[in-house]
C-alpha cells in the first residue's frame, strides 16, 4: 500500500468508516492521532534509549530476563532460519533482551528491532509491543496495520507476560522484517509466542514458589507434568499468593485473585494437595471445579523449610488428616515431632486407614526435598537399586506394604540404606510391627519409631471426615440426609477410609437430587458378604426387609429398579 493510501485509510477510520481493519488496530490508530498527537505522514526513526537508560531498564527487568531466557532460546531454535527476531521488552516497551540473526544485525538495528529500542505506543505508534501493552492481550500488527510509514514492512506478533500478582511485567514479541502479505501467515507465530509467554510465567511462579505449595493445572493429562496450562501458588491455608495469567479462568467473577481461597473455586483444600503429587497416576489427579468442570492437577510441595507447617496444631498437611479424635491427635502430634528428624518411621494400621497419606504428609513437613514411592509387592532388587540411584540430596523413600517385600529385595534394601545416609525410609504395613518377620538389621533400619493408625470404626471424627470428603468429591451443595448420615455412622468400615471414599463416590453418583438418601448408599461390604455366605434367596431378603424395596436394595447392594426387575423375573409378589 502506498503512503498516500495508508494515510487516507487512517483518515477514513478516524472519520468513523469501517475499512475492514481489526478493531484493535483502528482503536490504536485513533489513540495515535487523538491521544498522542501523531502524524502518519511523518517518517519517525526508531526510538532508542541511551546506554545508561538501557542498563537501568535491564537491571529492573533482571528477574524477568532470567525467567524468560530458556523459553526465548527454545523459541528462537524453533524459528531458526526463518528470519524471525525475538524481543523481550519490559512493561514500558523498552527492549531488554534480544535474539536475532547476526547476518541482519544492521537492518534489524535500523528497524528498531534491537536492544534498547522503545516500542511504547505513544512513541512508536501502532506496533505489536505497544498495542499489546495497551490491550494486555496477544496481538499481531501486520505490515500496514502499523501507524507510521517507517514500520509498514514489519510484521510483529506480541504476547503479554504477567507477574505472579497479575501485573503486566513484560512483552514477548516475534517480528519479521519482511513477511508474506496475508496476515494469517502469522498465526503460527501467534501460537508460538503465546505458548512461550505462558511458559515464562510458569518458570517465574515456580522460581518464586519454593516455600509454598504450587498447584499446576491442565485440561489434558498428557501435558500436566510437562507443560501445564495454568498454576497457582498457595499458602498453608490455601490462599492464593500468586498465579499465572491462565489461572484467571478459575476465578470467573473477575475480582481480585490474590488472597482468595482455592476452595472457593475448586473442590479441594490445601490438605488435599498431597493426593495430587506426582507419585499418583496422572489420570487419578482429577480436580473438580465448583462450577462442575474438571481439570487435572499436579501439586508441588514446598521445597524449603516450612516453619508455618511444623506442628499438626498449626495447620498444614498433618492437621488435615483428622478431626476431633483423641487417638489421632496423639498420633499426629508424635508424627509432627518426628517428621523433622531423619528417623526412619514404620506406620502400621489396617488397610485403608491412611498410612500412605500420613507418610506423604510427614514428608511434606520434613526437610527432605526429594520423594520416591515404591510398592514392595514383587519389587525386584534391580528396580529398587535403579530407583535409589536417581537420588540426589535428602530424599524420603516411601515403601508401601513392607510386609510384601521379597527376600532378595530386602537384602538389597538393607545394603542401600547402609550406603546412603540421605535416604529416609517411611514404611507402611498392615501387619503388627512385631509380626513383620523382617531380619533384625533391616527392621532397625526401617523402624526407628513406629506410628499406629486406628481403624475408622474406632475413630470419633467419622462425621467430620465424611463432611470433608463430601465437600471434596461432590458438587457444591450436596449433603447427606439425617438417616443416611446415621446409617454411615453405624457402619463397621472394614476397608476404613478407602471404603468410606468409595461409598461416598457411589452415593454421589446414584443420588438424583442434592440430598443423598439411605437408598443411595451401597450395602455395607460385611452385609453383602454375609448375604452371599448365607446363600439368602431373594425371597428371604424381601421377607427380612418386610418387603421394603429400599431396604432390600441396600441389603443386596443394588438399586431399587434392579430389585423390582429381579422380583418380576422370579415371579415373586409381596404377601397380601
Ligand atoms: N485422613 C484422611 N482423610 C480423607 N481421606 C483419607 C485420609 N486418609 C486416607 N484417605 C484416603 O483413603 C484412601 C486410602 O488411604 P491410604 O492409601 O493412605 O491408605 P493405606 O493405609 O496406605 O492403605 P493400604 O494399606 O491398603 O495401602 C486414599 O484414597 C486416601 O486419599
Amino acid at each position: 500500500m502506498t503512503d498516500r493510501r495508508h494515510i487516507k485509510e487512517i483518515e477514513q477510520v478516524l472519520g468513523g468508516t469501517q475499512t475492514g481493519r481489526d478493531s484493535f488496530v483502528s482503536a490504536s490508530w485513533r489513540r495515535c492521532v487523538e491521544l498522542y498527537g501523531m502524524d502518519p505522514s511523518r517518517n519517525d526513526p526508531a526510538h532508542i534509549v541511551t546506554d545508561a537508560e538501557l542498563r537501568d531498564h535491564r537491571k529492573q527487568a533482571e528477574w524477568m530476563i532470567g525467567a524468560a531466557r530458556s523459553s526465548l532460546q527454545s523459541l528462537f531454535r524453533q524459528v531458526a532460519g526463518q528470519n524471525y527476531v525475538l524481543l523481550l521488552t519490559d512493561a514500558k516497551g523498552v527492549c531488554v533482551d534480544f535474539f536475532g540473526d547476526d547476518l541482519f544485525v544492521n537492518d534489524l538495528r535500523g528497524a528498531g528491532l534491537y536492544l534498547g529500542s522503545n516500542w511504547s505506543e505513544d512513541l512508536a505508534g501502532t506496533c505489536g509491543v505497544g498495542a499489546c501493552i495497551v490491550t494486555q492481550e496477544p496481538v499481531t500488527i501486520h505490515q500496514d496495520d502499523h501507524f507510521g510509514n517507517a514500520h509498514v514492512s514489519l510484521s510483529c506478533t506480541a504476547a503479554p507476560i504477567f507477574d505472579s500478582l497479575g501485573g503486566l511485567a513484560a512483552v514477548l514479541d516475534i517480528s519479521l522484517l519482511r513477511s508474506p502479505t496475508p496476515k494469517r501467515s502469522q498465526n503460527l507465530a501467534m501460537s508460538l509466542v503465546t505458548n512461550a509467554a505462558r511458559r515464562v510465567e510458569m518458570a517465574n511462579l515456580m522460581a518464586e514458589g519454593r516455600r509454598d505449595w504450587v498447584l499446576r493445572l491442565s485440561d489434558s493429562p498428557e501435558f500436566l507434568d510437562v507443560d501445564p496450562e495454568a498454576a497457582v501458588r498457595l499458602d498453608g491455608s490455601g490462599r492464593v499468593l500468586g498465579y499465572t495469567r491462565a489461572a484467571r479462568r478459575l476465578f470467573t467473577d473477575g475480582g481480585t485473585i490474590i488472597g482468595r481461597r482455592i476452595d472457593e473455586v475448586l473442590n479441594l483444600t490445601v490438605d488435599d494437595l498431597p493426593d495430587l503429587m506426582r507419585d499418583r497416576p496422572t489420570e487419578d489427579r482429577i480436580v473438580t471445579m465448583r462450577d462442575g468442570g474438571a481439570l487435572f492437577g499436579h501439586a508441588i510441595a514446598p521445597q524449603a523449610p516450612r516453619t508455618a507447617l511444623r506442628s499438626s496444631r498449626q495447620g498444614g498437611p498433618l492437621s488435615g488428616l483428622a478431626g476431633d479424635d483423641p487417638a489421632m491427635e496423639q498420633v499426629l502430634a508424635r508424627a509432627a515431632k518426628l517428621a523433622r528428624t531423619s528417623v526412619p518411621l514404620l506406620i502400621s494400621g489396617e488397610t485403608g486407614t491412611g498410612k500412605t497419606k500420613l507418610a506423604r504428609a510427614i514428608h511434606m513437613v520434613g526437610t527432605a526435598s526429594g520423594f520416591l514411592s515404591l510398592d514392595c509387592a514383587g519389587l525386584s532388587p534391580d528396580t529398587l537399586q535403579e530407583t535409589c540411584d536417581t537420588v540426589n540430596g535428602p530424599t524420603t523413600l516411601l515403601l508401601r506394604r513392607i510386609e510384601d517385600l521379597p527376600g532378595d529385595a530386602a537384602a538389597a534394601l538393607a545394603a542401600i540404606l547402609d550406603g546412603r545416609d540421605c535416604l529416609r525410609p517411611l514404611s507402611t504395613t498392615c501387619v503388627a510391627p512385631g509380626a513383620l518377620g523382617l531380619s533384625r538389621p533391616l527392621f532397625h533400619r526401617l523402624a526407628g519409631a513406629t506410628l499406629s493408625l486406628p481403624p475408622l470404626r474406632q475413630r470419633q471424627d467419622l462425621g467430620t471426615l465424611m463432611d470433608r470428603l463430601l465437600r471434596r468429591r461432590a458438587p457444591d451443595d450436596m449433603r447427606l440426609s439425617p438417616s443416611a448420615r446415621a446409617a454411615l455412622l453405624g457402619r463397621q468400615w472394614p476397608g476404613n477410609l478407602r471404603e468410606l471414599e468409595q461409598v461416598l463416590d457411589v452415593a454421589i453418583a446414584l443420588c438424583e437430587g442434592r440430598v443423598i438418601d439411605q437408598s443411595d448408599l451401597p450395602a455395607p461390604v460385611d452385609a453383602m458378604i454375609q448375604a452371599t455366605e448365607a446363600g439368602e434367596s431373594l425371597e428371604q431378603v424381601m421377607e427380612a426387609c418386610g418387603w421394603n424395596m429400599s431396604c432390600a436394595a441396600r441389603r443386596l447392594g443394588v438399586n431399587r429398579s434392579t430389585v423390582l426387575r429381579r422380583l418380576r423375573k422370579a415371579g415373586l409378589q409381596p404377601p397380601h
